[in-house]
């Protein structure tokens, strides 16, 4: 039971108007404000100790006007009976009552208070409750002084929810924020922890479960939430990893893959070993003529089919393809700009076709919008930002509110995955799957086409399993970036070339 709450919990994600809604679902149930606060704070201190033991420690509880403050203030007061040499920053007079309470009980206590960030510069630890998710305008000074003066001192700082100064949804800086060591997400995973723009101030996150009810969780957010953060336990229930006693090749899927130009011959064999780690039971490769030998050679098990070839890239496909033969094809890495003819074949064909880097190049010059209208089956389109600005010029800035962006654009009926520090994926109904944990080790060439060929061998794998798309291209860019974090952990962040990548993608599984 435990067990099962703790993954549910951590697929949740919420807004800050969401948190709002379920505390004061909590709250009208008769558990009183005071006594939460009191038991999210004893819960901070648990984990605060677990960090820093060392009890003769100088602590700088940094208070802000809310309820964040007042969190920070109980851990103040926690602390400093703990026997840690506690003191107050309070930049602002006025403060919520319950804050105010805390603030003159603390005082009262003797830990010493002070309205000037200077106080704190000799601290060996700084706890930061000075925003939570109630922070909703730029801040301004003196407080912006000081959280740039605070920053400069690099200490180690510990940010109650949030890193006070980013906006709880985009993740963005509000003016200026608090660049924290660690943060404790409090209660349920909140939408800024997975935009990339917010990891800077993050530091290691961590969620503290302080029991919220999850019928109160469900009532706001509804039984399939709207965003979803993939864990290990939904991903690994999407992956085809037992087989049915009795079955054979074609019934695990018939991959087409369509990739490779005399130029980029490796980008064709990553994707071709990015697609073998699916498992999927039958691989056929559409690749230049030229490079048919060098594809036998590297990948024995595939069908390798050599087309017609116009300055280094594939022309046009031979009539012995038909692509109503395949369970999905995925088209794009390494075919160059040149291979216009084939992608426009692909997007006629009505299996589901997974389109990457100059497929959806391609893509953009037919005009993304008038095409994906025209297409029968579902498409999953895999930009980084730079493509997805190229395939979506009026759309949201994807470096920015990635999950807005990206929701936005997938209303034109294709499945969008835009990669990042946290990938974000969205679907025609609005929904959208993050990816809560990556590397930068794969921000690297020939990474994202083991990407394409992975998730092109799961989604052929599942036309026969009936599972909703989306979860499969979700699952696959979990399965890409656990495997990533592993070679990393390895082989250090240096160590995790393409190729090698796509030799972890079997041993994460073990
Ligand atoms: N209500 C509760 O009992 C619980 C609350 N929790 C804590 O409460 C926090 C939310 O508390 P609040 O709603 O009080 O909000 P916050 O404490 O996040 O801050 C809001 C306060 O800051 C002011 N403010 C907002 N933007 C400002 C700006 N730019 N410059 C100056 N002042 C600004 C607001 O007027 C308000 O007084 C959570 O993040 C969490 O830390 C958690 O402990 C869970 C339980
Ligand atoms: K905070």
């Amino acid at each position: 039971m435990a067990q099962n709450r703790r993954e549910e919990i951590a697929g949740f994600v919420v807004t800050a108007e969401q948190m709002r809604h379920i505390e004061g679902r909590v709250f009208v149930a008769g558990m009183p404000v005071a006594a939460l606060m009191e038991k999210v704070a004893g819960l901070i201190v648990r984990r605060i100790q677990v960090y820093h033991p060392n009890h003769s420690l100088r602590v700088g509880i940094i208070a802000g006007s809310g309820h964040n403050g007042g969190d920070a203030l109980v851990v103040a007061r926690e602390l400093h009976f703990h026997g840690y040499d506690v003191l107050i920053y309070r930049p602002f007079s006025k403060l919520k009552e319950l804050t105010s309470q805390h603030f003159q009980y603390a005082k009262n206590l003797g830990i010493p208070c002070f309205d000037d960030i200077s106080a704190l510069k000799d601290c060996d630890l700084i706890i930061d409750g000075l925003f939570g998710f109630g922070l909703e305008r730029i801040i301004t000074d003196p407080v912006a002084t000081a959280i740039n003066q605070l920053n400069q001192w690099s200490k180690t700082i510990i940010s109650i929810d949030l890193p006070s100064g980013l906006h709880t949804d985009t993740g963005e800086a509000l003016g200026i924020a608090i660049r924290a060591t660690r943060t404790f997400c409090l209660g349920l995973w909140k939408l800024a922890f997975l935009q990339d723009q917010a990891l800077e101030y993050i530091g290691e996150a961590e969620l503290i479960d302080f029991d919220l009810p999850l019928t109160d969780i469900k009532a706001v957010l509804g039984d399939q939430p709207n965003i979803r953060r993939i864990t290990p336990e939904f991903a690994l229930s999407h992956l085809p990893l037992k087989r049915p006693p009795v079955t054979h090749k074609y019934k695990q899927g018939h991959l087409l893959l369509i990739c490779g130009s005399h130029k980029y011959a490796g980008g064709a064999i990553l994707t071709g070993l990015g697609a073998r780690a699916s498992g999927v039971g039958m691989l056929s490769m559409a690749v230049p003529e030229s490079l048919k030998d060098i594809l036998t050679a590297q990948l024995p098990e595939a069908l390798i089919i050599g087309c017609p070839e116009e300055t280094g890239a594939i022309a046009y496909l031979p009539e012995t393809i038909e692509l109503s033969d395949y369970s999905a094809i995925a088209c794009g890495p390494g075919l160059t700009k040149d291979a216009s003819s084939v992608v426009q074949s692909a997007l006629n064909s009505t299996i589901p076709l997974i389109l990457d880097a100059d497929g959806l190049n391609i893509l953009a010059q037919l005009g993304t919008i008038p095409t994906l209208s025209q297409r029968q089956a579902p498409t999953i389109l895999t930009p980084h930002a730079g493509e997805f600005k190229r395939l979506f010029p009026d759309a949201p800035d994807p470096n920015k509110d990635r999950v807005n962006a990206v929701r936005k654009v997938s209303q034109h009926g294709a499945i969008v995955l835009l990669k990042g520090a946290r990938t974000a994926i969205a679907d025609h109904s609005g929904s959208i799957w993050i990816i809560p944990e990556s590397t930068p080790a794969l921000a690297r060439g020939g990474s994202g086409d083991v990407l394409t060929g992975l998730m092109g061998g799961l989604v052929a794998a599942a036309s026969t399993r009936k599972m909703p798309i989306e979860n499969i291209v979700a699952s696959a860019a979990w399965w890409h970036a656990t495997s990533g974090i592993l070679a990393a952990q390895e082989r250090t962040e240096l160590g995790v070339d393409a190729f090698t990548l796509t030799q972890y993608l079997i041993s994460v599984l073990r």
